[in-house]
């Protein structure tokens, strides 16, 4: 696959890198004990970064139930289990450092990273909190890096509420923490006007799906 990503005039740096975390992270308080970070342009080299995640990624199709339906999921996918090595250097290196910067905080190390391509704003995800396992009754984190294409995140309380829109940018960070996962809902919708392809990385602990 070759990229669609126009590489920004800017971002011209081989070398890939998370940068620092520490008060470059802003965090946001939701209600009901949720909060969401965001640290904008964490990954230095994000160009390089998502050609190497382009090719060193088994990006697969998968098709799930959908009440009475089989439906195809409007994205590409991978899962990096515990102990599966990650597809690329660069990834270990965004682990580790997000295991260090909230390392007191969560009390345990991420885990598992699951990818997703976006191939274009055909592609999303619907309504959901990351409720499979132990995000449906404790609090935990789950760490977005964002990388190509900007897509809008939306949040909204469960049960109804206003819902807030996040731009995610390349190289991007967002964390959602707290009871975010049981209390509000997240999405990637689709738009009409994206055509350009985006990589979502999420960093979970154990046993948070
Ligand atoms: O694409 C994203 O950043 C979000 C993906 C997501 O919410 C999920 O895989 O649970
Ligand atoms: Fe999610």
């Amino acid at each position: 696959m070759t990229s669609a990503f126009q590489a920004s005039l800017l971002d011209c740096d081989d070398d890939v890198a998370p940068g620092l975390l520490g008060s470059s992270v802003r965090r946001t308080e939701l209600d009901r004990g949720a909060w969401i970070d965001v640290r904008p342009g964490w990954i230095s080299g994000a160009d390089t970064l998502f050609d190497r995640l382009i090719d060193a990624v088994p990006w697969r199709a998968e098709r799930r139930r959908m009440y009475e339906r089989v439906v195809d999921v409007p994205r590409l996918l991978a899962f990096y289990a515990e102990g599966e090595a990650l597809p690329d250097p660069a990834l270990d290196e965004a682990k580790r450092a997000l295991d260090v910067h909230y390392a007191e905080e969560l009390g345990e190390s991420f885990r598992t990273a699951g990818l997703c391509l976006y191939r274009d704003g055909r592609d999303s995800v619907a309504w959901h909190g990351d409720t499979i396992g132990r995000g449906r009754s404790e609090d935990t984190m789950v760490a977005i890096v964002s990388i190509g294409t900007p897509r809008t995140l939306l949040l909204r309380p469960r049960g109804g509420g206003p819902t807030l829109r996040h731009d995610l940018g390349h190289g991007d960070l967002i964390v959602m923490g707290g009871s975010c996962q049981r209390t509000w809902e997240h999405a990637i919708p689709k738009s009409a006007r994206v055509t350009g392809l985006r990589i979502s990385i999420q960093f979970r602990p154990r046993g948070v799906r």
